[in-house]
C-alpha cells in the first residue's frame, strides 16, 4: 500500500463537532500522528476527553488517542490549522458558520463528513459554506461512504469516499485518513457524494418502519432498491453522476444505514413501526437523526426538480402528517403500475433499450 509518510501530512488539524463520527474521525487523524483539536460545545464532554482519553456519551467502551486535545474555543480549534473537519449535524450548522464569520475565520481546507442539507435553502452543505464563509470550492471536500463511528473507532475494516473539486485535495485526504483498516476511495462527484449521503437517511428510516412493523427481507430489499432509484433520480436532476449511487458513497451507504443496528435512522424507524410518536422515537436515540430533517428538504428538492419520490413521501406522511406506517404501505403498493428503468430513461441518451 502506499501511502504518504508521516512527513508530509499536516502536524495539526482541527475537528469541529465531538459527537460520534466527529470524534471517530479526530481518533482516526490522531492515529496517523497529527495533533488533533477537537471542538465540543460541552465543557463535560471536553473534560472527560481531555482527562479521560473517553466520549463515553457518544462513543462509550472506546480509548482515544492522546493526540487529541479537545477544547470548547472554536478560535482556538482552528487557528493554525490547514485542514478542518466539520463533523456537527446539519442542524447546528447555521451556528457554527455564525461562530466562525464573528472572528472573521479565512479558511484553507474545510472538509465535511455532514449527511444532511441545510435549511431553509436545502442547500447542500458545500454550498453553503461557499455562500457563508471566503472560501472557494477548491477548499472544500467532502467525506461519504458506509462508516458507523462505533467501527471506525474500533479498527473494523471500513471504506470511505473522498471528494473535492481540488484533486489534490482529494489525495491529500485520501492519504491523511487511511490506514490498515480504513481504506480510502477517490471520487470527483461531490454533488453525488452529498446527495447520497443525506437521502439514504430516509430510506433507513423506511426499511426501519418496515422493520418494526414485522415485515420480512422482500420488503428491506424492495425499499432499498427503490430507495436507491428514487435517490439516484433526484441525485441525477440536481446534477450527480449516475455512476455515485452505485458506489460507497450511494448503494454502499444506504446498505450499511439499513441493516444496522448502529444507524439512529434504522432504529428511529423501527420505533415508530412499532407505534412511537416521533417525538419518543427520536429522543430514544439521544442522538441526531439526519433522516428527519432530510425528509423535509427532499419533498422540497422533489418538488423543484419534477422527480417523484414515493417512498420519501411515504415517510413523510408517517413523520409529519401523523400516519401510521401501517397506513403508509397501500401508498406504495397500490400505486399505478409502472417499468423498473423509468429513471434510465430520464438519465441517459441511449434509447436503444427504452420500452416506447
Ligand atoms: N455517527 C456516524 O457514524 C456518522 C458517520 C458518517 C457521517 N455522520 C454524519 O456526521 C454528522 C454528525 O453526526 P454525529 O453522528 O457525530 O452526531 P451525534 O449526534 O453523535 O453528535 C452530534 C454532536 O453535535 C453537537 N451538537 C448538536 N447540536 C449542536 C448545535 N446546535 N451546535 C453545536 N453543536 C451541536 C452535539 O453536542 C454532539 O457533540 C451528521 O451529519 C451525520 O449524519 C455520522
Ligand atoms: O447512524 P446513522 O443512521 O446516522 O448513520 C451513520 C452513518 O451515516 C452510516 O454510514
Amino acid at each position: 500500500m502506499t501511502i504518504m509518510l508521516d512527513d508530509q501530512l499536516p502536524n495539526r488539524v482541527a475537528v469541529i463537532g465531538a459527537g460520534s463520527w466527529g470524534t471517530a474521525i479526530a481518533h482516526t487523524l490522531a492515529k496517523k500522528n497529527m495533533e488533533v483539536t477537537l471542538w465540543a460545545r460541552n465543557e463535560s464532554i471536553v473534560n472527560e476527553i481531555n482527562q479521560s482519553k473517553c466520549n463515553s456519551k457518544y462513543l462509550p467502551n472506546c480509548l482515544l488517542h492522546p493526540n487529541i486535545h479537545a477544547t470548547t474555543s472554536l478560535q482556538e480549534t482552528v487557528d493554525g490549522s490547514p485542514y478542518v473537519f466539520l463533523v456537527v449535524p446539519s442542524a447546528a450548522m447555521p451556528q457554527i458558520v455564525a461562530s466562525l464569520q464573528s472572528f472573521a475565520y479565512s479558511p484553507m481546507t474545510i472538509v465535511h463528513a455532514i449527511k444532511g442539507f441545510i435549511q431553509p435553502n436545502e442547500d447542500r452543505v458545500s454550498l453553503y459554506l461557499q455562500k457563508k464563509l471566503a472560501v472557494n470550492e477548491q477548499q472544500i471536500a467532502v467525506i461519504g461512504g458506509p462508516s458507523h463511528a462505533e467501527e471506525v473507532v474500533r479498527s473494523m475494516p471500513t471504506t470511505l469516499v473522498v471528494s473535492s473539486p481540488s484533486k489534490n485535495t482529494a489525495h491529500k485526504l485520501q492519504d491523511m485518513l487511511m490506514s490498515n483498516y480504513l481504506r480510502v476511495y477517490t471520487n470527483p462527484d461531490w454533488i453525488g457524494i452529498e446527495i447520497a449521503g443525506a437521502l439514504k437517511n430516509i430510506i433507513a428510516l423506511s426499511v426501519g418502519m418496515a422493520v418494526g412493523l414485522g415485515f420480512g427481507d422482500n420488503a428491506k430489499a424492495a425499499i432499498m432498491t427503490r430507495g436507491l432509484a428514487e435517490i439516484a433520480r433526484l441525485g441525477i436532476a440536481m446534477g450527480a453522476s449516475p455512476l455515485t449511487f452505485s458506489g460507497l458513497a450511494g448503494v454502499g451507504d444506504l446498505i450499511a444505514t439499513c441493516i444496522s443496528e448502529h444507524s439512529r435512522n434504522f432504529r428511529t424507524g423501527r420505533l415508530l413501526g412499532q407505534g412511537m410518536t416521533l417525538k419518543q422515537a427520536v429522543e430514544a436515540q439521544g442522538m441526531v437523526v439526519e433522516g428527519v430533517r432530510a425528509t423535509e428538504a427532499c419533498l422540497r428538492l422533489a418538488s423543484q426538480y419534477h422527480i417523484e419520490m414515493p417512498i420519501t413521501e411515504a415517510v413523510a406522511a408517517v413523520l409529519f402528517e401523523g400516519k401510521q406506517p401501517k397506513q403508509v404501505v397501500s401508498l406504495l403498493m397500490d400505486r399505478d403500475k409502472t417499468t423498473e428503468m423509468e429513471e434510465w430513461v430520464l438519465s441517459s441518451e441511449n434509447t436503444s433499450w427504452r420500452f416506447v
